[in-house]
């Protein structure tokens, strides 16, 4: 299968998603996730369906800006950061330290759709892949059980996760 079509796939089975469901999926992914964010985290303002992890409690962590079409930073929040509608509707934080990808310690990554050897689809824009591949922190994405696919076609850009948590379970790389 294509990246099109297996994107189309795991994101109609996102969306058919209650909010209901994505409440309580997202806090038992939130309550899993917690455990590993020491250091410099970077989130993500969740949009849509995807996995809320705006709960998590941390006084302050990077959060994505879009620079341009192609490159994304990340930049500080704390409380009362200032805020504006970036791309695609998403919050971004408009002041505060803009962090560099090798200060990072533990990375969050939103996914579309994964696979059993922890590769992973986003929305096809490759900030994320882009991304990862200049940092060394550990590379932790949060998912839905339900955008598990068989096989993610893979590319020699693809960056693999360290980690995959999802509602029931947590995939690690074998060395974590
Ligand atoms: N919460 C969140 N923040 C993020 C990302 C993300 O995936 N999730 N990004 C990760 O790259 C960057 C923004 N990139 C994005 C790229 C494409 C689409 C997208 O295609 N969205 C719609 C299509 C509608 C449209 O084009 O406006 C979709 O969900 O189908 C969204 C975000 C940075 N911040
Ligand atoms: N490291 C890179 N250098 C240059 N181009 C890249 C890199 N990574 C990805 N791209 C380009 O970005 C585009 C989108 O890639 P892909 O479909 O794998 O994105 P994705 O994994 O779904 O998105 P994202 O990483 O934003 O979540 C492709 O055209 C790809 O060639």
């Amino acid at each position: 299968m294509m990246k099109e079509t297996v994107r189309k796939l795991a994101l109609a089975r996102r969306n058919a998603l209650t909010q209901k469901e994505i409440a309580c999926k997202s806090k038992a992914i939130v309550q899993r996730l917690e455990p590993y964010l020491k250091g410099t985290i970077a989130l993500y303002r969740s949009y849509g369906n995807e996995v809320c992890i705006d709960d998590v409690h941390l006084k302050s962590y990077g959060l994505p800006v879009v620079l341009h079409d192609t490159s994304m930073c990340f930049r500080m929040w704390y409380k009362g950061c200032k805020m504006k509608k970036g791309a695609y509707g998403i919050q971004e934080p408009i002041e505060g330290k803009v962090l560099l990808a090798d200060e990072l310690d533990v990375i969050v990554v939103p996914i579309v759709a994964f696979d059993e050897h922890l590769y992973r689809l986003g929305h096809g824009k490759g900030y994320y892949d882009r991304y990862l591949k200049q940092c060394r922190a550990l590379k932790i994405g949060v998912a839905y059980d339900c955008q598990q696919v068989e096989k993610v076609p893979i590319e020699p850009h693809d960056v693999c996760l360290d980690m995959i948590i999802t509602e029931t379970c947590i995939r690690k790389k074998d060395h974590l």
